[in-house]
Parts: structure tokens; sequence; C-alpha cells
């Protein structure tokens, strides 16, 4: 995936940097509850919570994400809208996730939330850098490797849905759809 960007501007985020350049562990309002909220950037925008100032460890099945998706994504201390990751820690080798991605909504999987969550993590001292992490179409393990800087990702790839798409041949969808 990468080396995981986290400077502020470069996300791009408004959220005063508070640890050197970037955003971790910032207290952000979201809807009138104050959300915890780490940034990064795996060429495209991540918010990852763990958890708000009263209750700092998420229960993620008990989220509403159609509701509070959106007001993450359309915060306007995100310039560029922002994916966001709403995570459960349950040791520090083993993440649960659900996401809210910008422009989709809320999905299965997300391969850049998922290695997003794991450098938020380990940069809010939660995990080790080697994560598993459970989403809800199943788990990816997670690595951002101190030698190289870069994250890797392994987990398996399966089709999802099918879509005929009017007025493609049936050869062409057939090859490439
Ligand atoms: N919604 C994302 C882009 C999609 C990311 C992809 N699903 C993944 O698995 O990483 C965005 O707006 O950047």
């Amino acid at each position: 995936m990468g080396e995981p960007v986290v400077k502020a501007s470069d996300i791009p985020t408004k959220i005063p940097p508070n640890k050197n350049e970037s955003v971790v562990k910032a207290q952000i309002e979201v809807d009138g509850v104050n959300c915890n909220v780490t940034c990064v950037s795996m060429g495209n925008p991540h918010c990852v919570t763990f958890g708000t100032t009263e209750n700092q460890n998420l229960l993620v099945d008990e989220i509403n994400l159609a509701d509070i998706g959106p007001k993450f994504e359309h915060h306007t201390l995100f310039p560029a809208r922002t994916n966001t990751e709403f995570v459960q820690v349950f040791s520090r080798s083993h993440l649960k996730m659900r996401v809210w991605e910008r422009g989709a909504g809320a999905t299965l999987a997300c391969g850049t939330g998922a290695c997003a969550a794991v450098v938020a993590a380990i940069l809010e001292g939660l995990s080790e850098r080697n994560c598993s992490v459970d989403l809800p179409g199943g788990p990816l393990e997670i690595e951002w490797r101190e030698e190289d800087n870069h994250v890797y990702m392994t987990g398996p790839a399966s089709g999802g849905t099918r879509r005929n798409i009017q007025g493609y041949p049936k050869f062409f969808y057939d090859t490439f759809i």
C-alpha cells in the first residue's frame, strides 16, 4: 500500500496538528459528540476513531453508520471529505473495524481503511506493527514495516456483485467486468 502520510495539511485535514505536524488522538466535535480521531492518508484521506471522550472504547456493532458516517465525511475539517474508520480494539494485535467510505457509504471492506486503522492504532500506542483487522467482509492482516515505512496488506480476494451495464456487448461484459 506504500507509505502512510500523516502530515495534516497533506491528508488533508484542517484539524490543528497536535503531534509534530500530524493529528493523533485529537478531539473533534461531530454531531454534538466529542470524538477522538487520528488522521492518515494512504493516498486517500482517512479519519480513524477508537472512541469518544466519554467512551474510549467503541463497540462498533452498536454504531449507526448511516447516521454518523456522512457527518464525518462532510465535516468542514476535511476539505476533500474523508473516509472514516470506526475501530474497536480487542488486543494489541487484533482490531475490528467498520468503515464509511467517502462517496460510497458503508462498505464490506476497505483496504486503505484497514491500513489507515492500523497506522492510527500504532500512532495512538494501541497496537503492534502486525495486526489482524476484522471487517464485515472478512479479516485482513496488516503490517506497518519499520524497515521501509511501507504498509503491507494480506487477505483473500473474492468477487462482489456482478451488474449488467447497459449498452456493453456480452463479450466485453464477460471479459472485463
Ligand atoms: N472511498 C475511497 C476510495 C476507495 C478505497 C478502496 N475501497 C479501498 O479498498 O481502499 C476514497 O474516497 O478515497
